[in-house]
């Protein structure tokens, strides 16, 4: 049955208030207007920024709401005026949007695109500053422009990646968020060069696609720092090849690496949202060049702090997002990248679930046996 131009109802899990257990509901989703664009989402994977916002410490978190931004599905229509996909496409939403017009995008400086970011941080789309997800007339927000935990969700054309339609989507879907933040951390942000030392804090999904990265770009050592000394053996297959656990020694963490590595790292990476590992993380970098990396997502109200002596004395502090990669462009790329299997994806995925088990992967995903969990959208 053609469902274009429909209301379609369908399964979402949603966030009804922080903390408390997502609730699977027959949700209404509008058509698309305008330069959007509406999916049927296959798969879609758990982030930690999806339980970051559900826990109600993220500014921007807004209640009721359907989370998720890590998927890939198949467009079932598009609004007026959308010209780059059409349905049947193979496609992963991006939190990031690329719009190639608005003055970030059009600096080269930045992956951040300036065009539907204040509507995506409010819950709602541009064109009419409304959602297109109801149940029974109530509307339901969205969030990061994507909500991929919907069998169906409505997204900006700006915000959607057009990638090979052989790629498994229950793999690729990885390549909506945290791998291709790991690998562009490095690749974009940092640009490690051969035989840089490098020290990741933090080894799950995004710290082991930091090493992954590094280990491309020809790092001589690659140091992993985790509170979790499980973390270890899996990270060994990324590349990791020195392992420190902060419980370890009596000294701040920061003073144990720079007497490891004569002086201090060239590169680290803070891949957990603690500020105080953030400080670490620069602290153990190299007088005169070390650059240090902040990925992980702190709380509301949570703020970074450093002698200023740290940044005269050379190293440099810097953040990134979706790993500086423009999403429209290079995730196709990435894709391709799998596909010709020069980039891991499956290594990442420990779990696979169906969406009704979406609260059980939320708890797997706080032990630490799970690295990225799958859900298969349609039971
Ligand atoms: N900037 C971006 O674009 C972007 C994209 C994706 C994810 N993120 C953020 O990156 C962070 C990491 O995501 P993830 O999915 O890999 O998370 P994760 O929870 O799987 O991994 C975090 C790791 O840090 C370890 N850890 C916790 N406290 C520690 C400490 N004090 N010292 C050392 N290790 C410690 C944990 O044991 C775990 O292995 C999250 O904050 C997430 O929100 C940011
Ligand atoms: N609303 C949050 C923003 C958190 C944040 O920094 N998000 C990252 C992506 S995390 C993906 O797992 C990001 O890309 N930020 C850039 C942007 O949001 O435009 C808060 O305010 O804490
Ligand atoms: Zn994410
Ligand atoms: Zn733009």
């Amino acid at each position: 049955m053609a469902t274009q131009g429909q209301v379609i109802t369908c399964k979402a899990a949603v966030a009804y208030e922080p903390n408390k257990p997502l609730v699977i509901e027959d949700v209404q989703v509008a058509p698309p207007q305008a330069g959007e664009v509406r999916i049927k989402i296959l798969f879609t994977a758990l982030c930690h920024t999806d339980a970051y916002t559900w826990s109600g410490k993220d500014p921007e978190g807004l209640f009721p709401c359907i989370l998720g931004h890590e998927a890939a599905g198949i467009v079932e229509s598009v609004g007026e005026g959308v010209t780059e996909v059409q349905p049947g496409d193979h496609v992963i939403p991006c939190y990031q949007a690329e719009c190639r017009e608005c003055k970030f995008c059009k600096s080269g400086k930045t992956n951040l695109c300036g065009k539907v970011r204040t509507a995506t941080g409010a819950g709602v789309m541009m064109n009419d500053r409304k959602s297109r997800f109801s149940i029974n007339g109530k509307p339901i927000y969205h969030f990061m422009g994507t909500s991929t935990f919907s069998q169906y969700t409505v997204v900006h054309d700006v915000s959607v990646a057009k990638i090979d339609p052989q790629a498994p989507l229950d793999k690729v879907c990885l390549l909506g968020c945290g791998v291709p933040t790991g690998l562009g951390a490095v690749w974009n942000t940092a640009k490690v060069e051969p035989g840089a030392i490098v020290a990741i804090f933090g080894l799950g999904t995004v710290g082991l696609a930091v090493a992954e990265g590094a280990k491309s770009a020809g790092a001589s050592r690659i140091i992993g720092v985790d509170i979790d000394s499980k973390k270890f053996d899996v990270a060994k297959n990324f590349g990791v090849s020195e392992f420190v656990n902060p419980k370890d020694y009596d000294k701040p963490i920061q003073q144990v690496l720079v007497d490891l590595t004569d002086g201090g790292v060239d590169y680290s990476f803070e891949c957990i949202g603690n500020v105080s590992v953030m400080r670490s993380a620069l602290e153990c970098c190299h007088k005169g060049w070390g650059t240090s990396v902040i990925i992980g997502v702190a709380a509301s109200g949570q703020e970074i702090s450093t002698r200023p002596f740290q940044l005269v004395t050379g190293r440099v502090w810097k953040g990134t997002a979706f790993g500086g990669f423009k999403s429209r462009s290079q995730v196709p790329w990435l894709v391709d990248k799998y596909m010709k299997k020069e980039i891991k994806i499956d290594e990442y995925i420990t779990h696979n679930l169906t969406v009704g088990d979406i609260n059980k992967a939320f708890d797997l995903m706080h032990e630490g046996g799970c690295l990225r969990c799958v859900l298969k959208m349609n039971e």
